[in-house]
């Protein structure tokens, strides 16, 4: 006796047939939350997901994160994880335990999950074959006690200076999917600790990707009373910092999403990545979720 019915999973799997007609070739940029990457169901049938894209033709690149990795380890070291508008302070000690969770820990998972479900995936950080050039980054806050914003030091923070695509390249034309851990290299080889959403942005718009797709651990952008948020302009973004609705870690998502969307990347969305199989179900079928960010 089939699981199913027949008719149904006939249907099922002609409904993907566009999409991947229309995907086939192109570049996808993943970001795989820390926050979604909890659970290890989740983890496997995200693995899975990358691997039937790559099977199907098309190229997917990923980038994760790992802030709750970070924090657990940081914990067990009698240290606090500090955020400021999204980003981690990053002192000496923390920059160690980022490069070792990040690049060692999650990076690895990652890419023996792919791999062990038949997928070639080789994990990198930005400091591979100068991947992610990085410069320290510079936030500035305003502080009504003052006239002049505040300048606020968050250690081995960097931005993207710029980024060389060429082993991503290489990589692709062996058919190996690149896992990036979100750490960039400094002009004089230093490490610096980047939020993946900003290096999944950058690698994106690097590559031309047709698409970037930002998984996180909530349904997507939601208003004030908690409503999903499906279509966003960058009007519509601005008004929904100013008045807070956006904060914390939706603040450089939403804000490299718009870069990305500015960088010629053709569609970017903010999606589910509690739901299990949320990047085929995005990709494959007529069942997308989430956040669109239109620019
Ligand atoms: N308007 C908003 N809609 C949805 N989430 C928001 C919003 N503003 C702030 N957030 C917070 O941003 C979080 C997602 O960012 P973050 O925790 O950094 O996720 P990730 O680890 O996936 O990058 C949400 O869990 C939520 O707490
Ligand atoms: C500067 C900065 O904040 N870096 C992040 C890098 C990891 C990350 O972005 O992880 P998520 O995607 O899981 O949040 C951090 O240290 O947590």
């Amino acid at each position: 006796m089939p699981r199913f019915d027949p008719a149904l999973t006939a249907d099922v799997l002609m409904e993907a047939l566009p999409y991947i007609q229309r995907l086939f070739d192109k570049t996808v940029v993943i970001k795989f939350g820390g926050n979604a990457m909890v659970d290890d169901e989740l983890k496997d049938a995200f693995a899975r997901n990358i691997v039937l894209l790559k099977q199907v033709g098309v190229n997917p690149v990923i980038v994760h994160g790992g802030g709750p990795q970070i924090n657990e380890v940081l914990q067990k070291l009698g240290k606090q994880g500090e955020f400021i508008e999204g980003m981690r302070v990053t002192d000496r000690e923390t920059m160690d335990v980022v490069q070792m969770v990040l690049g060692g820990l999650v990076n690895k998972d990652i890419v023996a999950l792919i791999n062990r479900h038949g997928g070639r995936a080789v994990g990198l950080t930005g400091r591979d074959a100068g991947l992610v050039r990085a410069r320290k980054l510079k936030v500035t806050r305003k502080n009504p006690e003052f006239d002049e914003p505040e300048i606020i030091d968050l250690g081995h923070v960097g931005e993207v200076a710029s980024i060389d695509a060429g082993i991503l390249r290489t990589l692709d034309a062996s058919d190996v999917i690149p896992v990036i851990a979100p750490i960039g290299v400094g002009e004089d080889g230093e490490a610096y600790n980047i939020n993946a959403d900003v290096v999944a942005s950058k690698v994106a718009q690097v590559l031309e990707a047709e698409k970037l797709l930002l998984l996180t651990n909530i349904a997507g952008v939601l208003d004030q009373q908690g409503k999903l948020l499906t279509g966003l302009t960058a009007g519509d973004v601005e008004a929904l910092i100013e008045d807070g609705t956006i904060y914390g870690g939706m603040l450089p998502k939403i804000n490299f999403a718009l870069d990305a969307v500015r960088g010629g990347v053709k569609t970017v969305q903010i999606i589910d990545g509690r739901v299990p199989h949320a990047v085929l179900l995005e990709l494959l079928t007529d069942q997308g979720v989430g956040t669109l960010i239109r620019g």
